[in-house]
């Protein structure tokens, strides 16, 4: 087995123009921090105790067990070896690779809704348990018949006032809670979406805290019917389940009642907002910003590295055959989406800061800042995950046959990775979402109320130029302005639509729905808008090297351009920008291009992503790619033995019967 690094990435890497180490730093905001991961990152790495056979060898029932077995061990060295609640991420990172785990839901929904949701007594009750993992529990919210649309939830949470219990119900086949990760076989607690009824009288979905299995033999409480939904296009490792309730009692006290409240008596007291009890969802979609852009990194990353060592075809007559990342083309499949990767890498990190100073002024008891903070994450977490799933799938196809191996690691990684565009809100649903507060925040502006936050720029829409004037079209301050101009156009035109199919005599939600792929248009502008003017932001940081600052710059302005270039429509239709302008993007994208390709592999390997974590043949650091791509077929499990036990049963008297017949 080659034990040195594949010749074409070595001078890949001694011919770019900056040290990775720097842009690393700057991604992960330091050295300190860097040094933290790569520690963390090594102990889980080299922990024999993580290891098992690959994945993609097992079935379903393997991959869940395997993965159970394996977080319920990362559970326990966390606590033995001390790690800090901020730097677990990188442990457990490098310890489920890509891959979802069936204790994720706990993590990353259960808990964090105990935090925003429940009242300190319910805190004091129930925190110590959930966070020391005494109990296991998910978030029920999705049913059979309704995901998205939240209101029409049928689980039913109905007060007694004579018992001061809840009777949980689930009232038909359609109520069936589905989908929940972790809820199949792991869980034994969830927190449940339910509609709150009090003498008759509903009040909308509320969240309950629910005990579904025995803490002695884990076995479904009395009432409670409960299994897994069966095997997916991804998620092997996750056991997402199936609940049912049939008319199960819990007390009172079970409901979050931090924001709402129920009274002994049944008196309801209401919250400050009722979308208060949305609050987990927003926290997950601000991580899916975050998520997007590092799932696209290692795709990138991946078809980047390999396609430096894969040799392809003949570009010059009688040359040796070139490395296919030297083909334009293939440049114009990667490189947007490096691009890209840095953008929401970039956009993920001020989306979180969003999310964490709004979260603090809301958990004071200020709910301003809650409809910016919705529509933005709702927003960016439809932008992101659309832009990371079809950028996934290009990189494989870029990486051809081998792309579609299961060795390549981006057929996994995409099947784990796409259902970002469903859960946590479809994505077209919450680009209406953020198109809603388009809307309002237009109206507002043409009523002379100053604007602030991420909608600031409609308050004052630019002119079109005049004629005839040139533009640097590689300038970030003009391409962040004809983003703008850009965004603010197609919310004022999809405004303009919907007062047109109001005024032609629909109601409101007949002209929302006529006028909703304007509406959706516009929100994708305003979301773009964003990434691009926060990429531009973050390079004037002083502090920036300058060895790092110029590559940046180029990848921030391919990321604009090609934005530009995509939706040319959109900026030439109102004569903001002219031909002229789209013909100069298009050449500077190609020499943008040019200049970056000496820097692509530096690029991906600032990411940092060890080979254990990006768990792909093709993307090996080493660039050995061939030897290990033998060695992985040959661990198949068809390779056990040369002569396969079915032949024997099926293919040997076949092939005699034929034989026979001759
Ligand atoms: C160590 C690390 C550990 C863990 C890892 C942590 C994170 C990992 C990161 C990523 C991976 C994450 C998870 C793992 C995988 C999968 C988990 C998946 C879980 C789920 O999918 S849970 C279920 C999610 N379901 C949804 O998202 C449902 C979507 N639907 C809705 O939200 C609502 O129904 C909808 C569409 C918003 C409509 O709501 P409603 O009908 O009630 O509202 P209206 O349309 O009438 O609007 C009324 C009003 O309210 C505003 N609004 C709506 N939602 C919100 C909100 N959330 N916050 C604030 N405001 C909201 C809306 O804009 C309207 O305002 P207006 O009247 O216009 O002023
Ligand atoms: C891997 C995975 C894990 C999940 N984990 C969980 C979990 O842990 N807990 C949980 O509760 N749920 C979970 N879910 C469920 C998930 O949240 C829902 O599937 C999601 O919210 C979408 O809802 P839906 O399935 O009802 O889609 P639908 O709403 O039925 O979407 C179908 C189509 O209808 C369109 N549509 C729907 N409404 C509108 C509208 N108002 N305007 C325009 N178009 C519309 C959508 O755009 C889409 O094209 C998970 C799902 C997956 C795939």
């Amino acid at each position: 087995m080659a034990a040195t690094v594949n010749p074409d990435l070595k001078k890949e890497r001694e011919n770019s123009s900056f040290d990775p180490n720097k842009i690393t730093s700057f991604l992960y905001g330091g050295p300190e921090i860097v040094k933290k991961k790569r520690e963390l990152e090594s102990l889980a790495l080299n922990d024999p105790d993580y290891q098992h056979e690959d994945l993609n060898f097992m079935s379903q029932e393997q991959q869940y067990e395997t993965f159970l077995k394996k977080t319920l061990l990362m559970v326990t060295k966390v606590r033995e070896l001390k790690i800090d609640v901020a730097d677990r991420h990188f442990y457990r990172s490098a310890v489920i690779g890509t891959n979802p785990d069936p204790l994720g839901l706990h993590v990353g929904m259960f808990l964090p809704t105990l935090y925003g949701q429940a009242s300190q007594e319910q805190k004091d009750k129930w925190l110590k348990m959930a966070e020391n993992f005494a109990i296991i529990g998910t978030y029920a919210q999705t049913e059979m018949g309704h995901g998205t649309f939240l209101r029409g939830l049928e689980t039913t949470a109905t007060y007694d006032p004579t018992t001061q219990e809840f009777v949980i119900n689930t009232p038909t086949i359609t109520a069936y809670k589905w989908w929940p990760g972790g809820l199949g076989k792991t869980s034994n607690y969830c927190v449940l979406m339910a509609q709150l009824y009090i003498h008759g009288k509903s009040y909308g979905p509320h969240p309950f805290m629910v005990q579904i299995r025995s803490l002695q033999d884990h076995k479904p409480l009395p009432g409670v019917t409960v299994g897994d939904i069966g095997p997916k296009f991804g998620y092997g490792s996750v056991d997402n389940g199936f609940l049912a309730f049939n008319n199960v009692r819990i007390p009172r006290e079970n409901m979050l009642m931090k924001y709402s409240k129920v009274e002994p008596d049944g008196t309801y007291v209401k919250p400050p907002s009722t979308k208060l009890a949305y609050g987990t969802m927003v926290q997950v979609r601000a991580n899916i910003v975050v998520n997007s852009g590092r799932v696209l990194a290692k795709a990138v990353t991946i078809a980047t590295r390999y396609s430096c060592v894969r040799r392809q075809s003949e570009m010059k007559p009688g040359h040796p055959e070139p490395q296919v990342l030297d083909y334009v083309t293939q440049q114009y499949k990667l490189f947007p989406y490096l691009a890209a990767a840095y953008a929401f890498w970039l956009t993920g990190q001020t989306m979180m800061s969003v999310y964490t100073t709004s979260s603090n002024q809301i958990s004071k008891g200020d709910i301003s800042a809650l409809p910016e903070l919705h529509a933005l994450s709702a927003g960016l977490k439809a932008l992101s995950s659309w832009v990371a799933n079809v950028g996934m799938e290009e990189c494989r196809m870029a990486c051809g046959g081998h792309g579609y191996s299961h060795a390549s690691g981006l057929p996994r990684l995409y099947a784990n990775m796409t259902p970002g565009a469903t859960y946590e809100g479809e994505n077209t649903v919450m680009m209406l979402q953020t198109a809603r507060y388009l809307m309002k925040s237009y109206n507002q502006s043409l009523q002379g109320e100053k604007l602030a936050g991420s909608v600031a720029y409609l308050s004052g829409v630019q002119p079109v130029p005049a004629a005839g004037r040139t533009r640097n079209m590689l300038d970030l301050g003009v391409l962040c302005d004809a983003y703008r101009h850009r965004a603010a156009r197609l919310v004022h035109e999809a405004a303009v639509q919907l007062r047109n199919e109001r005024q032609a005599g629909k109601d409101q939600p007949d002209a929302w729905n006529a006028a909703s792929v304007d509406l959706v248009k516009a929100a994708m502008a305003h979301s773009q808008y964003f990434v691009v003017k926060n990429f531009a932001e973050r390079l004037t940081d002083s502090t920036l090297d300058s060895s790092i600052s110029d590559v940046l710059t180029r990848l921030c302005q391919l990321h604009a351009l090609h934005g530009l270039v995509t939706n040319s429509g959109d900026f030439l239709e109102d004569g903001y920008l002219t031909g002229t302008d789209v013909r100069q993007a298009r050449r500077h994208i190609n020499a943008l291009m040019a200049k970056l390709r000496p820097d692509a592999v530096a690029l991906v390997d600032a990411f940092d992503f060890p080979d254990g974590i990006l768990n792909s043949v093709l993307g090996r650091y080493d660039g050995n790619v061939y030897e290990h791509l033998l060695e992985w077929a040959k661990a198949s499990p068809l390779n056990k033995t040369d002569v396969h036990q079915s032949y024997h049963k099926y293919l040997k008297p076949f092939l005699e019967d034929n034989r026979a017949k001759l």
